[in-house]
């Protein structure tokens, strides 16, 4: 359903509309068109029709807003101009942020812009709409996860949490030396719903900095979904980790990499474990695999227990660390008054933002791990001055701020206030985010 038509440019319209359970998904109607946008931006094969309403299900779940850039002077025998030349979609989701607390985040999702269109500004004209827009209906911070580091920053968005891709050898010197505890059950796909949205709700609930999951995540990490379409795939294997009381507190999903592949690995798909007892059970479990000679996971934190656990840590190979979340703050009063602490103290913070959103300074004051903020005058001496994209960036702890002043991204008062400033914003845990959106 359109909400919003407008003309952004000679011949360029764009139309922002929500999917709704009736939304038509006749192949060559609007949400099909928009589809295809998407799977030409990001190099992926043409939509199947017979996934559609598959697909509209999952985005209206979401309740997904939508994006597209109609050109309407195409040239002979352009692509059917149905098709949009740049796409856009946002939808809202909790953001962890400490102590137990959930923030709602405006997240963007799904841009693409045509390589014929490209840098003539449409990205531009896209979010800065749609971030006055998530401003003006009160979101405090926009987030998303980016294809390119380089894209973003100017927008005011800051890299924010991390994850790191290890292989591990799981061959007879593997071997989990903390206590064993609890069972493993291998899971029927159809189960793994369920039980993948029941163990995701608990880790998302005690891990700072974790996104809440789209309506495909479960589907996709059981394998009733695959990574390209909503269709079984079948490789997809699951095991569920039952604590001494029975009660499910994590799983993994895997597949196997294939026999061509040497050595013989089992890639997790998705490890999700309410406590860290039951991850390193996982990975008791991963090292059990007969046949298997490595398992690869990219989404182990950063602060990863695993080489600790093992009789031999060099078991565990260290391939990468990735950025995952990029915070925008939008209101840094409610942002910073929102986010839980870990020390008590008060900052005065100068935010440059060349969007104007979080521009000014400000007072915080922590009591008992609770911001309080306040506005200050423009001369007031800043302890810290920063831009808005690096205050996304230490907002949740990720990095902190000596590191960012290090780097020429803080300006320092005095290093009296550039303690005060890392004093307030560390974090004993690392952010750790698993939600791809
Ligand atoms: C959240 C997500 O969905 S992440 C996925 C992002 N999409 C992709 O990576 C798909 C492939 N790339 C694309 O579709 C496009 O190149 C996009 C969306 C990245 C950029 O779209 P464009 O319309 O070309 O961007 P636009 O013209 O508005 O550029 C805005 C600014 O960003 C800069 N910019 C745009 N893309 C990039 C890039 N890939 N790297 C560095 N800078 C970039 C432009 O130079 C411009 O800078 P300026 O305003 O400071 O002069």
């Amino acid at each position: 359903m359109t909400a919003h038509t407008e003309t952004v440019a000679t011949g360029l319209r764009i139309e922002t509309f929500t999917v709704e359970e009736e939304t038509d998904t006749t192949a060559g109607g609007q949400l099909s068109s928009w589809f295809e946008g998407v799977s030409f931006g990001f190099h992926e094969n043409r939509r199947e029709n017979e996934d559609l309403p598959k697909l509209a299900e999952a985005f209206a779940a979401d309740r997904r807003t939508v994006w597209g850039v109609y050109d309407e002077q195409p040239g002979p025998h352009a692509w059917d101009p149905r098709v949009p030349v740049a796409t856009y979609a946002t939808m809202v989701n909790t953001l962890n942020v400490g102590g137990g607390r959930l923030l709602d985040a405006h997240l963007v999702t799904a841009v693409t812009v045509r390589p014929t269109h490209r840098r003539r500004g449409l990205l531009r004209r896209m979010i800065t709409s749609d971030l006055q827009g998530a401003a003006d209906r009160g979101l405090a911070i926009a987030a998303l996860t980016a294809s390119e580091a380089t894209i973003y920053g100017r927008f005011g968005f800051g890299a924010a949490t991390f994850t790191t891709s290890v292989e591990v050898d799981v061959r007879e010197r593997f071997a989990v030396t903390a206590p064993a505890y609890g069972r493993v059950e291998v899971v029927e796909p159809d189960a793994v719903v369920g039980l993948a949205q029941e163990i995701f709700a608990g880790f998302h609930g005690r891990s700072l900095g974790s996104i809440g999951r789209q309506f495909a995540y479960a589907r996709r990490a059981s394998g009733l979904w695959g990574d390209e379409r909503p269709q079984p795939d079948k490789g997809v294997r699951t095991a569920v980790h039952y604590d001494d009381d029975g009660r499910p507190d994590g799983y993994v999903t895997y597949k196997f990499a294939g026999w061509e592949s040497t050595p013989y690995t089992m890639r997790v798909k998705d490890l999700v474990a309410t406590s860290d007892a039951a991850y390193l059970e996982l990975w008791r479990f991963l090292g059990s695999l007969d046949l298997v000679e490595r398992v690869s996971f990219n989404l182990a934190s950063v602060q990863d227990p695993l080489p600790w656990a093992l009789s031999d840590r060099r078991c565990r190979g260290l391939l990468g660390e990735e950025d995952v979340l990029w915070l925008r703050i939008l209101d840094p009063v409610a942002a910073l008054r929102a986010r839980h602490y870990e020390a008590d103290g008060s900052l005065i913070l100068t935010i440059a933002d060349g969007l104007g959103y979080a521009a000014g300074s400000f007072e915080l004051t922590v009591t008992d791990g609770v911001g309080s903020v306040r506005t200050v005058d423009e001369g007031t001496p800043a302890d810290i001055a920063l831009d808005v994209a690096a205050l996304g960036s230490i907002y949740l702890g990720g990095v902190d701020a000596r590191t960012l002043a290090s780097a020429g991204q803080i300006r320092v008062g005095s290093p009296e206030g550039l303690d005060r400033a890392d004093h307030l914003f560390s974090v004993a845990r690392q952010p750790y985010c698993i939600t791809h959106f």
